[in-house]
Formats: C-alpha cells, structure tokens, sequence
C-alpha cells in the first residue's frame, strides 16, 4: 500500500528570542495512521503541534497539511483538522448536550449531540456538566469536540495523563477507532507502553531535533540487534495487568 503524507514539515525552525526550541525538523505524517511525537519535557513537541495547527508562528520552514500551505491557507487547514487543548474551558452552565450544540453552531456544522456522545460513549452523561466527569470521561468528551467537524486529522496532546489503566485503555481503543474511521491521529505521550501498543509510527524529539523516526516494532528491534537486553527477566504480567484482571475492562472512567 502507498502511504500518502497528509503533513509534511519541511526544515521547521522556531526561535523564542535567542532560544532555539526547534532546531531544522523535517517529517511527515501519513494519511490514516496514528502518528507519535515521543520526547522529554521541553523536546519542543508542542511548539511543533501548534505550527502545524496554524496556532503559533513558526520562524521558518514549511509546512503544508492535506495539501495546503499553513502560511497562505490556514483557513483551509483550520477546516480540516480538529485540535484537543490541554484543560479546556468550557462554558460551566451548560450540560454535555448543549455544549455540543454550541460546537456545532461554532463550526457551522449540523451534528445530533446524540450521536457525537455516543461515539465517545457518553450517551447517559448527555445531561451531566463537563466539571462533573471522572478524567476519562473529561479526555472522551474534548475527543468528541475534536471530532464535530469531520476533521481530516486530529491532534491530540497527551490525552492519557493523569488516567487509571482502564481509562487509559478504553482511550486507546477509541483512538485506535477514530484511526480505523479513515481519521489521520497525531498524538503526544510521555508513555511509552501507550506509544508502543498505539502508534503505527513514532519520531523522537530531543533538543528541538528529530534524533530517530520509525514504526515501534523496528526501533525495538533495531535495538536488540545492537546486542541490547534487558537487565533483568521480565515477568509473563506486570501490576497494571493484575490492576485490570482484578478491576475488569468496561467503560466506566
Ligand atoms: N512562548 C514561549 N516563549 C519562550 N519559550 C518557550 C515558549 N513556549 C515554549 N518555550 C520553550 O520552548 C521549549 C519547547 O517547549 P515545548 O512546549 O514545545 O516542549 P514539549 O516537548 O511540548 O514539552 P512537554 O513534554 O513538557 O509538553 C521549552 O524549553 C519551552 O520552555
């Protein structure tokens, strides 16, 4: 199969003053994959993401996504992407459902709050208030803003912090889904078990610099074959495996 790049970022450079943050970054992202940006605090990972989605300026490079230039056609680009913000604020008087509405008045589209609920499993909270929910709950109902406008790729930065195990794992299915869909998924994590069971590709950043890019399985294996082992032999489970045996694995969070 030909994978078609829907983001290509070409030698992205973004100062802060004298600070260089991203230093030269160039990759692209296919067409409905999830895609990981992986690094420590401070990589320049959220600078990047918010270059791309038209929400910061850069200092120079290119950018250009689903085909279109972020310097000339942000709008276009606005159109076709949805972006998930770290702490939303969202209106506190109004329930789920009417939140929703409010979205689709925002972007213009006309969506049954229904529907956009139940993809995000939320059908039953349609009348609670957002400062209600449990954090998976918070994480699935910014997912499903994200996706009101049909978006072509959405952007989602570290949607699993601060989850238990199970809602960390029912966010990856319904991330895994929103990919399935034909959504182009680029994501953020500090997890790297997250990273490994959810990304079809991932690229580490470091210093404001792309140091590797590749599928999870190759970067693992590429490793071993430099010899590497593990210091110790890993069980057959780990504790968050008993924590979802004794626990179970419905939505709940
Ligand atoms: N508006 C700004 N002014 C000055 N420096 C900034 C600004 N925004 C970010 N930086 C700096 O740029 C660097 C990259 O920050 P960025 O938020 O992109 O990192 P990150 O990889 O997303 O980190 P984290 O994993 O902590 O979210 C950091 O050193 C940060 O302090």
């Amino acid at each position: 199969m030909l994978k078609q790049p829907i983001i290509t970022v070409k030698n992205l450079v973004k100062n802060y003053g004298d600070f260089k943050a991203v230093q030269d970054i160039s990759f692209e992202v296919f067409e409905g994959e999830i895609f990981g940006l992986l690094g420590p605090n401070g990589a320049g990972k959220t600078t990047t993401l918010e270059i791309i989605e038209t929400l910061r300026d850069k200092t120079s490079g290119t950018v250009t996504v689903d085909g279109f230039d972020i310097d000339t056609q942000a709008g276009e680009i606005k159109k076709r992407i949805g972006v998930q913000l770290q702490a939303a604020g969202y209106y506190p008087s109004l329930n789920l459902s009417e939140l929703i509405v409010l979205f689709c008045g925002l972007y213009g589209v006309e969506k049954s709050a229904e529907e956009m609920l139940a993809k995000v499993a939320l059908t039953d909270k349609a009348k609670a208030k957002y400062k209600d929910l449990s954090g998976g709950q918070k994480q699935r109902f910014s997912i499903a803003t994200t996706l009101i406008n049909d978006p072509r790729i959405v952007f989602l930065d570290e949607p699993t912090t601060g989850l238990d195990p199970q809602a960390r794992r029912n966010l990856w299915d319904l991330i895994k889904e929103i990919r399935d869909n034909g959504t182009t998924v680029v994501i953020t994590t500090h997890y790297m078990d997250e990273a490994e069971v959810l990304c079809d590709r991932v690229a580490f950043v470091d210093g404001g610099k792309i140091i590797g890019i590749d599928t999870p399985d190759q970067f693992i294996d590429n490793l071993v074959a430099t010899g590497f082992e593990r210091p110790k032999q890993v069980k057959a489970a780990n504790l968050e495996d008993v924590f979802i045996n004794l626990t179970g694995k419905e939505w709940r969070g």
